[in-house]
């Protein structure tokens, strides 16, 4: 697997690797990989002949007092797994080769970015949306693969590429969860074994509000309990607990086909996010 760095090798590279194979698969990545990543390599690997993973933790996305700093970062211990897992090339930029001297670009994506984690974090879908027209523009590839975990901002992509005409595939793979139900998230390194343990309230209050959804409660009291759930359950604060469309992500104020349930609450200085379909 080779790893690069720079713009210039990333075309020579490119263009060699397009000699041989087709169908060229991104995966783009902020590292400190984990079964989940993991999954979405298995699943291009299934559908393309080449596959590219990014690590480029991108600054733009992180608001001010977020985790930047701290964000885990394993680019030999990711490397290693990626290799192992059979990618071809390993992107690793550089922050001067995404933003060069005097960038002054924003793509910034109404309607599906408003409130969840874009009113929770704001700018925050821009910085995602700008990094991920880059990387799809660096390396051109013919289908790109992103968790569901982050429900908003696969719909956030989907728009972009839509509206930019990006004209490869996007494609949403399903959420990988621990056994226990909690999504798998490079930001679980951050909870104490006691917060790992609380965590798991997240995905089962989910559950439980789904479930009493689809049997015709009513969703303003459910979604209500389920936050007070939460904060009896080591969850200090509730960024979000809400029912929209899964496909417009629109509110949805009476339980309607296809619906998904969002939230994101924080335990310690952790904030995690997750979401589930109700069905
Ligand atoms: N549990 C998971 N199942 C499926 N895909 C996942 C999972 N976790 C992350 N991904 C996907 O992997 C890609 C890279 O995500 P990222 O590197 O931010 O990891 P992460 O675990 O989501 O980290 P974070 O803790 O920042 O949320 C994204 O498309 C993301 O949706
Ligand atoms: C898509 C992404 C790599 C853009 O930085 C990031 O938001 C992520 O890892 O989900
Ligand atoms: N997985 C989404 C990247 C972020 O939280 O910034």
């Amino acid at each position: 697997m080779q790893i690069i760095r720079k713009l210039s090798p990333l075309r020579i590279a490119l263009r060699e690797l397009r000699q041989s194979r087709s169908n060229l698969g991104l995966i783009p990545t902020m590292g400190a990989l984990h079964a989940g990543h993991m999954h979405l390599v298995e699943t291009a690997m299934k559908q393309c002949d080449a596959v590219i993973a990014s690590i480029f933790v991108n600054p733009t996305q992180f608001g001010v007092g977020e985790d930047l700093d701290a964000y885990p970062r394993q680019e030999s211990a990711d490397a290693a797994l990626l290799e192992a897992a059979g990618v071809d090339l390993l992107w690793v930029p550089t922050v001067d080769q995404v933003y060069p001297d005097g960038f002054a670009t924003n793509i910034s994506v109404s309607g599906v970015s408003a409130g969840l984690c874009g009113g929770s974090r704001p700018g925050h879908f821009d910085g995602v949306a700008t990094v991920v027209a880059k990387l799809f523009n660096q390396i051109r590839p013919d289908a790109a693969f992103f968790g569901e975990k982050d429900y908003q901002q696969l719909a956030v992509i989907r728009r972009m590429a839509r509206d930019l005409d990006f004209s490869h595939d996007i494609i949403g793979v399903p959420t990988v969860r621990d056994a226990d139900g909690l999504a798998l998230s490079s930001r679980n390194a951050y909870l104490t074994p006691e917060q790992r343990a609380q965590a798991v309230a997240l995905p089962a209050t989910m559950g439980d509000a789904a479930e009493a959804i689809v049997k015709d409660g009513d969703i303003e009291v459910i979604l209500r309990d389920a936050k007070v759930k939460l904060l009896s359950s080591g969850f200090h604060n509730v960024d979000y607990f809400e029912l929209r469309n899964a496909e417009t992500l629109e509110n949805m104020a009476i339980f309607d086909q296809p619906a998904r349930l969002l939230a994101a609450a924080h335990i310690g200085s952790t904030r995690l996010i997750d979401n589930i379909a109700v069905t």
